[in-house]
């Protein structure tokens, strides 16, 4: 038997190799524990963008897109705040989907900025052949940031400001936020943000271009204001609505008096100016839930919402005060004296029958008062004498 110099018997060579080899193994075993694990999380990840990419290719409308973003990206990327910069120069984007319903009080993370300056990208130096600017990551900085995370719910330690990118045209940002100061390191990889960032920015384009041609679709190009399949759609809309809330809807038709008359004075473009002045006068007597659509040549109609006849005569009252009010001022200094007769129905606690025919009734009676208007020297308002 060999002894060591303290006197230990000395471990046989054959033992200690099988023990090294063990340890070997435990730690290979562990490191291969380790990778699977990684292996099945990075699975896992890529599997919720995958089902995330699905969802959002999906969305049908501007809301639902954003909805899905606020939603999920914040869950399946572990981040402790997302918002979403979009530039929106003459405000066209929100104004639009203002007007198709959107509530963006929903939307607190939603921002719109008028320019891409806004945004935080160094591009004032850019040739326009440089590549477009990639992602932005970092400690976060709450007097840098503060366009991009103006209230984060909880306090931020890293961010990432990612370019959203159209044929290398800036149309706003993604910006990650998380209060893990490793999560976003200028060193990282930017691979997989930037494909994720190109998916979102094809999806807005596309929702954003679908929803511009919807609103086309339902407004009147001369005026802006909306047009008769706008109104014959939220007509039935409204009168479900009022049914189920138990109220009052009325409708108007305003018609220009000696509208050819104007037309034979002042041509047509003159006459096209007017009827433009006249829709902003209507316009500006009326509330936001209120819609006011040209059903055709010289005739606007509105609807109004929670408004029994008093209060809609009351309005058209008014409509017909300021259309006479002042002369219409044209094109080479013509002046116009202009005036409007109106005609105004009531669906008392929105009628009977189906929404359809109530609709028709509706619009029926305020056309029959505008002929009582009319037979009775115009520029006056007249109640639908049924209701
Ligand atoms: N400038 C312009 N004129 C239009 C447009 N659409 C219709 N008109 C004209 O509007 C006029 C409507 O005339 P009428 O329906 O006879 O009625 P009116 O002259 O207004 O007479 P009353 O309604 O009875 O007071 C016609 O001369 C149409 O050519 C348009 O988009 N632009």
């Amino acid at each position: 038997m060999t002894h060591t110099l303290k006197g230990k018997p000395a471990a046989p060579a054959a033992t200690e190799f099988a023990s090294d080899l063990a340890a070997e193994n435990g730690q290979l075993r562990a490191r291969m524990a380790y990778m699977i694990e990684q292996a099945e999380r990075n699975h896992a990840i890529m599997m919720r963008h995958q089902a995330f990419d699905l969802e959002i290719v999906g969305a049908g409308s501007f809301p639902e897109l954003i909805g899905s973003i606020f939603r999920s990206l914040p869950a399946i990327s572990e981040l402790d705040s997302v918002t979403l910069s979009l530039i929106d120069e003459d405000a066209d984007i929100r104004t639009v989907m203002e007007k198709l319903g959107v509530d963006f009080a929903a939307f607190p993370d939603l921002l719109f900025e008028p320019g891409i300056d806004g945004l935080g990208f160094d591009t004032g130096t850019r040739h326009t052949l440089a590549p477009p600017p990639k992602p932005i990551l970092g400690m976060f900085d709450p007097v840098r940031h503060a366009r991009q995370f103006p209230a984060p719910g909880v306090r931020l330690q890293s961010v990432a400001i990612v370019p959203l990118l159209r044929n290398k045209r800036i149309i706003g940002s993604l910006n990650l936020g998380s209060a893990d100061p490793a999560r976003f390191t200028p060193s990282l990889g930017t691979d997989f943000i930037e494909h994720m960032a190109s998916i979102i920015a094809i999806c807005l384009e596309n929702v954003i271009s679908n929803e511009m041609l919807k609103y086309i679709g339902l407004t009147d190009s001369l005026t802006g204001v909306y047009n008769r399949r706008y109104i014959d759609r939220r007509l039935l809309e409204e009168i479900a609505r009022a049914r189920r809330q138990n109220y009052a809807i009325s409708f108007m038709y305003i018609d220009i008096d000696h509208f050819k008359r104007v037309n034979d004075t002042v041509g047509h473009q003159g006459g096209d100016e007017v009827l433009r002045e006249v829709a902003g006068r209507i316009k500006a007597e009326l509330r936001v839930s209120d819609a006011l659509a040209r059903f055709g040549g010289e005739e606007f109609v509105v609807l109004l919402i929670d408004a029994d006849l008093d209060s809609a005569a009351f309005v058209a009252e008014r409509i017909r005060a300021s259309i006479a009010a002042s002369m219409i001022g044209i094109a080479q200094g013509v002046q116009l004296s202009i005036t409007g007769s109106i005609g105004v129905a009531c669906l008392d606690k929105a009628g009977e029958g189906t929404a359809e025919a109530a609709a028709l009734e509706l619009v029926a009676h305020a056309d029959e008062a505008l002929y009582l208007a009319k037979s009775g020297g115009r520029n006056r308002v007249m109640r639908y004498a049924g209701t």
